[in-house]
């Protein structure tokens, strides 16, 4: 599954940056406030990102049925327009008001009845400029069946115009998966976000490092993300431990001593001697009482339809207990198919190794990258990595990071520790995974409470952006007019943190007006 193709990425970065795309706090003409706001008729004055659009509009036309193309007017008219010139399509002109004179006609241009007629769209809200537009046309003896989107605000805007018998089909910033609706199929809010970060473009305010775990958790596409987030939060623990003991009996006993300062338990059941389903229903009676998550690191490596088997099947039935799982990419991107085939029915989550702690892994550079963008692809059903740092800015994907002890230092076969302040404070990670610093010392609870308060720390270093994961501003958010949807805006002085302006904007995003 393709990420966000760099095309699209430029394009993000194209509307921000000429003021396409303004935050602030914005009242939208249906009243309710938003911290962003689309003013695309400023591309008419960057052809070079008119063009852009207009391919991009082009190819996801290339399934739709069309002889004609009719821009909404009347800022999708120039999108039309430059669509027609580039592929030598003809257009119509949809008049908003008829004339009073002369022929009267509401549809300018040369066509016939049965025609089919392509409607083109900037910005899809409640999707009443579209069907309005595609009545009028019809009414003229035109056929539309299909229309396309620069930009879905996500609010229904699909389904009441598929309604009328129109398709819509918005430029988006990941490829619809099979299975998935038309509603899918959009410019999501996190990715958005995702890519102007990774182009260094937001406030360094907007930094995931410096953001709560609860703010994210409000941001988060998978339930399973928005679980462990709000865990995290509330518990005031990003601790994992790794209890990596030979029998049940001992991890349960772990369990319970460290569940109070946890917020997942990680296990590796095949090293269990005595491996029980009946044990596992204790393990999460025991996650249930003390609140926390059961990871399985058994880390999947094969092709898709194996690791469906391997997940859902055999002696140890993951996907029944585990409420996430991990998986290495070297297969592809077959291997996150597989599994949520299986997990993403349970609502469970899945963690990618885009590094490794020990020493002289092959996981890293191009691997690395890839791996993210397999994730970001997928955030319906991947929540994050195991990885020695921060790897991504999507606020989505949760950070995990084995190889922790309260010194550095190595093990005889190559695992290398870090400290929990360097994990969290300068590698801006997001959780700590600690096996033997937890289970080997004589007082494993206290052992966990002391990782957990240092991990906890380590976040105060990680949000005065000391670490890695600081981002600076390239550019500041720029002022813009008052469009006829707008009645107030204002960037820098709207007095709410970049971050809480984002937030709201992925509540406004995924709230749905109908
Ligand atoms: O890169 C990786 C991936 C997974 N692990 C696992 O984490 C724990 C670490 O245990 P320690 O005793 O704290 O070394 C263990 O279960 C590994 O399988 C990892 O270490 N590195």
């Amino acid at each position: 599954m393709a990420a966000a193709t760099e095309e699209i990425k430029n394009l993000v970065v194209g509307l921000y940056e000429v003021g396409a795309v303004k935050f602030g706090e914005f009242k939208l003409k249906s009243g309710i406030m938003s911290p962003v706001y689309f003013d695309l008729r400023v591309t008419v004055s960057y052809p070079a990102l008119l063009q852009q659009i207009a391919k991009q509009l082009w190819e996801i036309s290339k399934d739709a049925q069309h002889d004609v193309l009719c821009g909404v007017p009347y800022t999708a008219l120039p999108f039309a327009t430059a669509m027609s010139i580039m592929n030598g399509k003809p257009m119509v002109v949809r008049r908003k008001e008829a004339k009073d004179y002369g022929t009267k006609k509401m549809v300018e241009g040369v066509f016939s009845r049965g025609c089919k007629c392509l409607v083109v769209e900037d910005v899809v809200t409640s999707g009443a400029s579209v069907m309005e537009t595609a009545r009028s046309l019809r009414e003229e003896g035109l056929d539309v069946i299909d229309a396309v989107v620069l930009l879905d605000r996500e609010q229904g805007g699909p389904d009441r115009i598929k309604g009328e018998g129109v398709t819509l089909r918005s430029v988006c910033l990941r490829q619809r998966r099979e299975g998935e609706s038309d509603m899918d199929q959009v410019l999501t809010v996190s990715t958005f976000i995702a890519v102007l970060q990774e182009k260094n473009l937001l406030d360094e305010a907007t930094s995931v490092a410096k953001m709560s775990y609860g703010e994210r958790a409000g941001m988060a596409d998978s339930n399973m993300a928005k679980e462990l987030l709000t865990l995290m939060e509330s518990k005031q623990t990003n601790l994992s431990v790794a209890a990596d003991v030979n029998t049940c009996a001992e991890v349960l006993q772990l369990a319970e001593a460290v569940g109070p300062h946890i917020c997942l338990f990680k296990t590796h059941v095949d090293v269990l001697a005595d491996f029980s389903l009946a044990f596992t229903l204790e393990l999460q009676k025991i996650a249930d009482k003390h609140r926390f998550l059961i990871f399985e690191d058994r880390k999947f490596a094969d092709i898709g339809n194996t690791v469906a088997m391997q997940y859902g099947g055999g002696v140890y039935r993951i996907a029944d207990w585990s409420h996430i799982t991990n998986a290495h990419t070297v297969p592809g991107p077959g291997i996150i198919d597989g599994l949520a085939q299986v997990g993403k029915p349970k609502g469970r989550g899945l963690l990618l190794l885009g590094q490794m702690s020990s020493s002289g892994t092959l996981a890293d550079g191009e691997y690395t990258k890839k791996t993210v963008e397999m994730a970001v692809a997928r955030r319906d059903f991947c929540i994050g990595f195991i990885c020695t740092s921060r790897l991504s800015e999507d606020p989505s994907m949760i950070h995990m990071t084995p190889g922790v002890q309260l010194e550095e230092g190595t093990d005889s076969l190559g695992q290398r520790y870090l400290t929990p302040e360097v994990v969290i404070g300068e590698r801006t990670s997001d959780v700590i995974i600690v096996g033997r610093g937890i289970y080997k010392a004589s007082d494993p609870a206290a052992a966990a409470l002391q990782y957990k308060q240092r991990g906890w720390a380590g976040r105060d270093e990680a949000k005065k952006g000391e670490g890695k994961g600081r981002r600076r501003s390239k550019s500041e958010l720029g002022g813009g007019e008052e469009g006829d949807k707008v009645v107030r805006r204002s960037s820098k002085g709207c007095g709410v943190s970049r971050s809480t302006c984002l937030l709201t904007l992925k509540t406004a995003y995924t709230t749905r007006l109908a």
